[in-house]
């Protein structure tokens, strides 16, 4: 089915590879690229970690549900979204309204392996990680199929030919 939506939004846990993919995507169509976590960031001067510690899960929700609003409106770009993005209903719809929604599917152990790295993760701030992801990994997998356009394993490719296989996908279907 042909599409006119201009805009690619990357969907998937966090560790996926989001950032880096959308990062090399935006490069290489010579578009804007922007991280809704990182944005978040930017315009309250502080981590999202210590967003959870001050206002919780909760008051970070709704940040990022206005931060979506915003860059949902903006047009030819790449946009890396948080790997929560997909619980907001209106996020959700949104994001399938206004682009071209990829989700980037990862095993449970490629994503431990890949966030073992550092702890700037707050709901990985447990005692198992590895448990914490597979239950995120169980409520969230219906969510992210049913936001998605195109579904890539991320975890067994390398960013690159990730890259040149939502490329592919994208331009066959542009109008
Ligand atoms: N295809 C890949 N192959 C190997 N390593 C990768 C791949 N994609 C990402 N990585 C590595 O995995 C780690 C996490 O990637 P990245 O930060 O892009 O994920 P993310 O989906 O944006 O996560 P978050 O939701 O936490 O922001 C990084 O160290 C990155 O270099
Ligand atoms: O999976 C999640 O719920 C999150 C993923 C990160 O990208 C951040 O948006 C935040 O740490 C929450
Ligand atoms: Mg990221």
């Amino acid at each position: 089915m042909l599409m006119n939506k201009k805009n690619i939004y990357l969907i998937g846990l966090m560790g996926a590879g989001k950032t880096t993919v959308g990062r090399l995507l935006a490069k290489s169509l010579s578009v804007p690229f922007y991280d809704s976590d990182k944005a978040i960031e930017d315009i309250t001067g502080v981590d999202i970690a210590t967003i959870f510690e001050f206002e919780g899960e909760k008051g970070f929700r709704i940040r990022e549900n206005k931060m979506i609003k915003e860059l949902t409106e903006l047009e030819d770009i790449v946009l890396a979204t948080g790997g929560g993005v997909i619980l907001n209903a209106e996020n959700r719809a949104r994001l399938k309204e206004n682009g071209f929604v990829v989700y980037l599917q990862c095993s449970v152990d490629r994503i431990v392996d890949r966030t073992s790295r550092n702890s700037q993760r707050p709901l990985l701030n447990v005692d198992s990680p590895r448990e914490k992801i597979q239950t995120l990994l169980n409520e969230r997998e219906c969510l992210y199929q049913s936001c998605a356009d195109l579904v890539i394993d991320s975890g067994q490719i390398q960013s690159k030919v990730a890259v040149k296989e939502i490329l592919k996908e994208y331009m066959s279907r542009l109008n």
